[in-house]
């Protein structure tokens, strides 16, 4: 069976640009995500997005805007076996609350789209962001 992962996608609205939070592991191959984790033994998807963005950025629920009908979904192969990874696009509202990382990270920063595509890496997350993208600019701007 798939390992399976949730999180979201959070952007927030600065200085009249749409910037995406990306976060970057401080182990492995120090690769940049959004806030997501494994999905533990009797969760919902939304209730493993909301925990994993509350341990790893420190933003609940209500520092959120969540748009719970847009998601995108994507899997890959790690170490050979099936990961599937959803994510939810959220707005962050409360803009004067900074993200407070964990130990799983070491560094975040806010990105426009295209520099957001450059240390995203992986061309599925690129497009989930590209998606995430055009929906904002078509439904929330
Ligand atoms: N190498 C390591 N050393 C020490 N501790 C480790 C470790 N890897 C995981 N951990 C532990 O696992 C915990 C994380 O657990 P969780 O926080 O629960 O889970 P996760 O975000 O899904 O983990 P991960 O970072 O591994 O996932 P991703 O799919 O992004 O990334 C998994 C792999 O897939 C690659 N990847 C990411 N997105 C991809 C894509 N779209 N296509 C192909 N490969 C991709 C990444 O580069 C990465 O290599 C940490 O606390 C840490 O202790």
């Amino acid at each position: 069976m798939a390992t399976r992962a949730c999180g979201f996608v959070i952007f927030r609205q600065f200085c009249g640009k749409i910037e995406y939070l990306l976060m970057q592991t401080s182990y492995g191959k120090h690769h940049w995500t959004p806030p997501k984790g494994r999905v533990d033994p009797g969760e919902t998807d939304m209730i493993t997005a909301l925990r994993e963005t509350k341990e790893e950025a420190g933003y609940l629920k209500e520092d959120m805007k969540i748009f719970e009908s847009v998601k995108q979904e994507i899997s890959y192969l790690v170490d050979k076996k099936p990961k599937v990874v959803v994510y939810w696009l959220a707005e962050i509202l409360n803009k004067n609350k900074e993200v407070t990382l964990s130990h799983e990270h070491q560094d975040f920063k806010w990105l426009t789209l295209e520099d957001a595509c450059n240390l995203a890496v992986y061309p599925e997350m690129q497009n989930i962001l590209k998606y995430f993208d055009k929906y904002i600019s078509e439904n929330v701007l």
